[in-house]
């Protein structure tokens, strides 16, 4: 790593270790100009994650070694077929769809630029770990292409491996983006054996962690300043955050229904919608916004989180610029490639509107440095109100409760990393 990004890495943990914690802003309705957002569209937190002691570890904890844990993505035109197979194992994705998706990955080459990304991301973390003085091993582990789990599991023994501390490379509650991982890393112990050889602990959902959001504020910020020098006025301007859409059933049940009041989508959707919320009370509290989502699989006869992106983008009334901003995802992988980049974009410019895609947190040195925090935090076992956190909903839950985020729909499956029933 390069002296200068080492520096910055240095200079984002130094303030995401030592500054004061973040002000906790209130979340307010989104201003009256923002059009289009459900009713109930800010969600009102019954009980805070923060305030639910059991769920977060208050005692240090030693770790051996930190798992990453990617989705994985296929490397070449052999890989494509494979790969979607391990993907849709059981999942009853129509062939139409798979074969759709196929050829945005045929299209370049076969190749999912996710693995790379998370070799970079990987990169950046050593560096960071090493400028923190965390002297953890990472290792890096893919749930739906190589290098699988199972390999990585089978490493971390071999090193003497005892204790591990996952990161997903997915912020937010629901099946697919939280309890899936854990799922997974249990059968990955399961069939390598190693279940009673390395326990699996992982850090919280990162949604509101401020340096997962500060790459979006500052993409948003930019994004703004050129729509505004294109000529375009605040009202011309609308926000689109767009997430991966997840089946509506999925939605319901993620992040705690039982504890929050978050209205349509579940948690999944209420915890875009404060990050979204604070994103533009940061930058633009008066341009207009809503959450949108891509990506949808399924058979049609499912219901799944809408309206997808271009539909919002063919509705959009009065509007002559649109900024498309990935909140759902940490890279440029193949959904932000195809589906915004290729597919919304062009959706865009069809309707004769000035568009711009925003970056994904990638190896932005915040990004990198809350997940060096977020370890921190469980070494340490800070207390809650010092953990990094910009909404009201977090720092969410170190240990999932019983059943969360369960998937009735595919059967029980046992998970670890959550308080056993
Ligand atoms: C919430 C969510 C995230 C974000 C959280 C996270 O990052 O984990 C995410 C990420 C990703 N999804 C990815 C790829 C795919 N997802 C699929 C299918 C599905 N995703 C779902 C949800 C999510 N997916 C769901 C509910 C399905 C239906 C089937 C099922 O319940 O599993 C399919 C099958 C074909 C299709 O249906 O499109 C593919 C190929 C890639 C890799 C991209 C690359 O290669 O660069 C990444 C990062
Ligand atoms: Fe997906």
């Amino acid at each position: 790593m390069g002296g200068e990004l080492l520096e910055q890495v240095q200079q984002q943990q130094a303030q995401s270790t030592q500054a004061e914690p973040a002000p906790r802003r209130e979340l307010k309705p989104p201003a009256a100009t923002s059009v289009r957002l459900e009713e109930g569209a800010v969600v009102a937190s019954a009980t805070p994650a923060a305030q639910s002691g059991p769920a977060h570890v208050l005692e240090p904890t030693r770790y051996d070694a930190v798992l990453l844990s990617g989705f994985g993505g296929p490397e070449g035109q052999d890989d494509v077929i494979p790969f979607l197979r391990n993907v849709t194992r059981g999942r009853g994705i129509p062939d139409e769809r798979l074969e759709e998706v196929s050829h945005h990955y045929r299209h370049f080459g076969g190749v999912s630029p996710i693995n790379d990304q998370n070799r970079a991301l990987l990169e950046a973390m050593r560096g960071a770990f090493a400028a923190a003085g965390l002297d953890l091993p990472i290792y890096w582990g893919n749930r739906n292409w190589a290098p699988y789990l199972d390999e990585a599991l089978e490493q971390a023994a071999a090193d003497g491996v005892r204790t591990m501390l996952a990161i997903p490379t997915s912020a937010y509650s629901s099946y697919s983006s939280c309890r899936q991982y854990r799922e997974d890393w249990a059968d990955a112990l399961e069939a390598t054996g190693l279940q009673d050889t390395i326990r699996i602990d992982k850090v919280r959902q990162f949604f509101d962690h401020p340096g997962f959001v500060q790459p979006f504020i500052e993409g948003v910020e930019a994004a703004v300043a050129e729509a505004r020098g294109a000529g375009h006025a605040d009202d011309a301007i609308e926000v689109l955050f767009a997430t991966h859409s997840i089946p509506t059933a999925d939605a319901e049940r993620s992040g705690a229904p039982d504890l929050f009041a978050w209205g349509e989508g579940g948690g999944y959707a209420g915890q875009h919608r404060a990050v979204a919320t604070y994103v533009m009370q940061q930058v633009a509290p008066d341009i207009a916004w809503q959450l949108v989502y891509q990506s949808r699989s399924g058979p049609p006869t499912q219901p799944w989180l809408e309206p997808d992106v271009n539909d919002a983008i063919e509705g959009l009334e009065g509007r002559t610029a649109v900024l498309i901003v990935p909140l759902g995802f940490v890279s440029d992988h193949m959904e932000v490639m195809w589906d915004l980049d290729e597919e919304a974009l062009e959706t865009a410019e069809q309707q004769g509107l000035w568009a711009r895609r925003t970056p994904t947190p990638g190896t932005h040195p915040a990004y990198v440095g809350a997940l060096v925090d977020l370890v921190q935090e469980r070494l340490e076992g800070r207390p809650v109100e010092q953990r990094g956190s910009v909404t009201d909903l977090g720092p969410w839950f170190d240990t999932c409760r019983p059943g969360c985020c369960e998937n009735p729909r595919l059967g029980f499956k046992p998970a670890i990393a959550g308080v056993q029933p």
